[in-house]
């Protein structure tokens, strides 16, 4: 492909995203992907290129643009050369007019701008949520030696984890085909200490999800224990099963849960976890780097809906765990009402069963009752974690 015909399939690719961001379609990551496997003709060059137009179109804008080349001429607005590619020559975008739209730049919708700086979130602290993401793996020694680490890693703050230049391709290693390492951002990897799960302990990780966490929980248990991971995505949690056998992590126990009913189904595990993980459904605003069209299509509805979700599965989760025991509760967003406001809320309707306990982890800042991680600060995705004890 021409280099003005990269630009053109970009635009081509940002209608998709946008329209999709409307409609509360695929994410960007796999619009891209597909556009692609119905081009053969692209190489990998090509793909390189188009994603990454694509991406810092989609950073640029704070709210979702009117069109993909308004997104596009937004980005050539300041780059002289991508203005140049808009030349009008086969497969390019025809010559800028003068006067056409051109998209807004920004961070985010201003009422997302507004609740991350009531959250603490502004200036470089807010520029950083849309720096792009490293890529943290996790060694995991449920499958110690097999292989060898891949090169070029370094040590992050996570006892397991390590961080490689973006480009390598982890997935082709033999390490991770052996199940020695997995993909899981440094954050994510913090989390999972948080709850401190041990050899030989009974442990829930309610929004299981695909089983990244549980996976990171599986290890520090070194597979002896009982864990089960439920989710209410079928989906999500059947892909949980295949990723434990490459880890290595035998005896994961799954249950998808109905939405409402989560505490009748878990009837049999009142009163009985030593430890219970709620990595609750969440906005995401700790993981526009990834995801950074997510904040296209937030919505204050939504977040609202999310924030009575969280207070809901934490109650679940509190039911689970046995006296003593303990309850970690986790989003990847920095938005305090799904963070410090959610774990004070859950202190003051338990007065008397259940404290604050600081979890101690090498990164994050102290947020209300719990602990904040943020791509500025930390080199993280953004968290919020709260740890509690059962009195
Ligand atoms: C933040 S994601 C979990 C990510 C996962 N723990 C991981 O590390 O990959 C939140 C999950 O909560 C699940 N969820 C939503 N409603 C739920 C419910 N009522 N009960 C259990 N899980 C629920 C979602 O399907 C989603 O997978």
């Amino acid at each position: 492909m021409t280099p003005a015909a990269r630009v053109e399939a970009a635009i081509e690719v940002l209608y998709l995203v946008i329209a999709a961001a409307r409609t509360n379609g695929a994410p960007a990551d796999r619009i891209v992907s597909e556009w692609f496997r119905s081009r053969r003709f692209a190489g990998s060059g090509d793909r390189r290129a188009v994603r990454d137009l694509v991406f810092r179109a989609i950073r640029a804008c704070g709210e979702i643009p009117a069109s993909g080349r308004a997104a596009m001429l937004l980005l050539a607005s300041e780059d002289a050369a991508l203005t140049a590619l808009f030349d009008g020559s086969r497969h390019g975008p025809q010559p800028i007019l003068s006067g056409e739209p051109v998209a807004a730049a920004g961070l985010a919708p201003e009422w997302l701008v507004t609740a991350l700086a009531r959250s603490g979130i502004e200036g470089a602290e807010a520029a950083a949520l849309l720096e792009r993401a490293p890529l943290d793996v996790r060694v995991n020694g449920l499958r110690a030696g097999r292989a060898d680490l891949p090169s070029g890693g370094e040590r992050t703050l996570a006892a397991n984890g390590w961080r490689y230049p973006h480009g390598t391709r982890i997935e082709d290693t033999p390490a991770w085909r052996e199940g020695v390492i997995e993909v899981q951002d440094t954050g994510s990897q913090l989390a999972c200490d948080a709850l401190a799960a041990k050899p030989g302990e009974s442990v829930v990780d309610l929004c299981a999800g695909g089983g990244g966490k549980t996976l990171a929980l599986a290890a520090a248990m070194e597979g002896a224990g009982r864990i089960l991971a439920c989710d209410a995505d079928r989906g999500r949690l059947s892909r949980l099963q295949p990723r434990a056998e490459r880890a290595g992590a035998d005896g994961i126990e799954t249950r998808l849960l109905n939405p409402g009913a989560e505490l009748e189904q878990l009837a049999d595990w009142h009163g009985q976890a030593d430890a219970v993980l709620v990595d609750a459904p969440c906005s995401g605003t700790g993981t526009w780097r990834r995801n950074p069209e997510a904040r296209w299509r937030l919505t204050p509805a939504q977040l609202d809906r999310y924030v009575s979700l969280q207070a809901r599965l934490l109650d679940v989760g509190a039911a689970l765990v046995r006296p003593g025991g303990r309850l970690v509760y986790v989003t990847c967003s920095l938005l305090d009402a799904e963070g410090a406001e959610q774990a004070a809320g859950f202190l003051d309707r338990n007065a008397g069963r259940w404290r604050s306990e600081q979890p101690v982890l090498p990164a994050g800042t102290q947020r209300g009752p719990g602990l904040r991680l943020s791509p500025y600060r930390d080199g993280t995705d953004g968290f919020f974690i709260a740890r509690f004890g059962a009195l």
